[in-house]
């Protein structure tokens, strides 16, 4: 028989009338279509639930055996306006039916089974569309450096008229791949040290129920001690997962990230799509996903809520890393920031207010803008604009486009499994020792040679700060780069030259949580977005950190490497 169409446009999938569970009087119509479940009392207002904004729907039979109805439950979570405050989060809503198409409670179960795969099959399908910023030279502006003359000792007297960076995006789109749904494993990693120390109890109270929503089956590790997870990923079969899941800052993140980079397959491994969830103080990446969503800027349980359900919808987009240079000769790659100055500074020396959270960087802030410190240095870069935007990096072919990981075909998980790799063993039954991995950075020079002629060298040798970001978030209060994009294949650089006053560098960093720090038109800052960077420090003694991670100080340098990871993100 065919279905009526719902509104002109969805196709109805399903139709049938159910009893909720609590309450097995009234009878509800409910209809699936390819958008929406919409559900009807007689005579009452029709529901109307979005796919879009579901995670899972599961079927089962009722607790007490004399009933022969069957159930299911379908997960929702749309926004919904604050209570008490401005702004919408999603909140979860989850619907229950019950089915008696019969006195069989086999076929009342087929029959709710029947329901939960239509609606969990329809709502994979109702993902965000895949959209990847390709930047547009034309219009795409930097913020100038300066001549000496413009400047202000004093930093608050700007120019009249300045340039500010605008991005216009144009968006390529490539269609969602629609395979049959199956449950996906995922390794999930918590932090017990990350944030306030809080994260495993964030795991079972937020995190656990929604994955189970979403039928998901994970293997929980909670990290033992620093570089448990370094080490872990650099050894495990990583066959038996579909993703790694960091619940913690970006530290954690970062481990996963440089454990992969280390295997002898690193090509393959740094393509397992990696999932973030924020269990940290500054909480970047989370932010930024959450940012890349559309979602309106939060943070706490509502932050790790939108992620998770982020999560949970399993789309999975490009990242790019950096691969960041030290003088001895050590390589991280990176998926957020390198930061020398008054970033890194605030960042470490902050450590040791960890238990108040995120408020550790704003007293931290407070605390290095008393006593604000000068660093000397040279700053190269390679303006973007010198290249056309780089291919992928090598080994990821079917991207920028985004894809759900929930659709991907089956990989074959083969049971039982170890968590480290027996085929990475050696005879000797020792771990392969960790190597230089990863591909060539083919935009940079031997750190003892000279940049590249075509580079940009900054006449500037005093900085308060240099700071590259590749995310829109430097944490979770700061919008550091908004313009930044998954897999735009830039570093957004900005620095900030000495002789700024106390009070326009707050002002910069009060700016930047609403993302509007460049809008002020501040003559000592600086930005440009490249490719590659070198920073050689002339002050003897300074931090300097990879992703919010102390490294070696001293002469540094970074190339992008376009789409050479992957993130889940919505
Ligand atoms: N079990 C553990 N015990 C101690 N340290 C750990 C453990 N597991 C990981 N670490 C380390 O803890 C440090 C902090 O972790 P992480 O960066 O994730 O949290 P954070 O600093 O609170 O958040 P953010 O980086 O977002 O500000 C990292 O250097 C990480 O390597």
């Amino acid at each position: 028989m065919a279905l009526p169409l719902s509104n002109g446009t969805a196709q109805v999938l399903l139709c049938g009338e159910f009893t909720l569970s609590t309450s097995t009087k009234d009878r509800y119509s409910v209809r699936l279509t390819s958008t929406e479940l919409q559900v009807q009392k007689t005579g009452q207002t029709r529901l109307l639930l979005q796919l879009l904004d579901c995670i899972g729907c599961r079927a089962f039979k009722g607790e007490d055996s004399s009933d022969a109805g069957a159930y299911f439950s379908a997960y929702f979570y749309p926004f919904k306006k604050r209570w008490m405050s401005s702004g919408a989060v999603r909140q979860r809503v989850v619907q229950t039916f019950r089915v008696e198409v019969s006195q069989d409670p086999l076929e009342n179960l087929k029959e709710a089974e029947k329901w939960a795969q239509a609606i969990r099959d329809s709502s994979i399908q109702q993902l965000p569309k895949q959209e990847v910023a390709i930047p547009d030279w034309d219009q795409y502006t930097t913020l100038p450096c300066l001549k000496e003359e413009e400047l202000q000792q004093d930093g608050d007297v700007y120019p009249s008229v300045l340039r500010i960076p605008q991005i216009n995006q144009s968006l390529r789109r490539a269609s969602t791949e629609s395979i049959t749904l199956r449950a996906w494993p995922l390794l999930v990693l918590v932090n017990p040290h990350s944030g306030t120390g809080h994260a495993p109890q964030l795991f079972h109270s937020h995190v656990q129920d929604m994955l189970t929503e979403a039928g998901a089956q994970y293997t929980l590790l909670v990290t033992e001690r620093q570089n448990h997870a370094h080490e872990l990923l650099r050894e495990a079969d990583l066959s038996q997962w579909d993703a790694l899941v960091i619940l913690s800052g970006d530290g954690l993140l970062f481990e996963v990230v440089n454990g992969l980079m280390e295997r002898a397959d690193w090509e393959d491994a740094v393509r397992k799509p990696l999932g973030i969830l924020p269990g940290g103080s500054g909480n970047a990446v989370a932010a930024s996903v959450n940012h890349y969503s559309g979602s309106q800027a939060l943070s706490s349980e509502e932050l790790l809520l939108s992620c998770t359900f982020l999560l949970c919808k399993g789309l999975v987009s490009p990242l790019d890393l950096a691969s960041v240079t030290t003088a001895s000769g050590q390589r991280h790659f990176s998926f957020l920031s390198v930061a020398w100055g008054f970033v890194s500074d605030v960042d470490i020396e902050s450590e040791k207010y960890r238990r108040v959270g995120a408020a550790r960087f704003t007293v931290g802030t407070l605390m290095r803008l008393a006593s604000l410190r000068v660093y000397r240095g040279r700053l190269a870069y390679l303006p973007a604009q010198e290249l056309p935007a780089p291919g992928l990096a090598e080994g990821c072919p079917d991207l920028p486009g985004r894809a759900s990981l929930r659709c991907l075909p089956s990989e074959s998980h083969s049971a039982p499994h170890t968590l480290y790799n027996s085929s990475n063993s050696n005879n000797s039954g020792k771990a392969p020792s960790p190597g230089v991995q990863g591909p060539a950075d083919t935009l940079l020079a031997p750190l003892d040679q000279p940049v590249p002629a075509h580079w940009t060298v900054v006449k500037e040798e005093r900085f308060v700060l240099v700071l590259a970001v590749y995310q829109s978030h430097l944490s979770q209060d700061l919008l550091a780069a908004p313009k930044a994009t998954l897999g735009d294949g830039l570093l957004h650089l900005f620095y900030v030259r000495a002789g700024i006053s106390r009070a326009a560098l707050l002002r910069l960093f009060l700016a930047m949580e609403k993302g509007t720090h460049l809008e002020l038109r501040c003559p000592h800052l600086s930005y440009m977005p490249v490719r590659a960077f070198r920073l050689e420090p002339c002050t003897p003694k300074g931090v300097i950190t990879v992703d919010g991670e102390a490294v070696e100080y001293g002469p540094i340098q970074a190339q992008v490497h376009r789409g050479l990871g992957r993130l889940i993100t919505g």
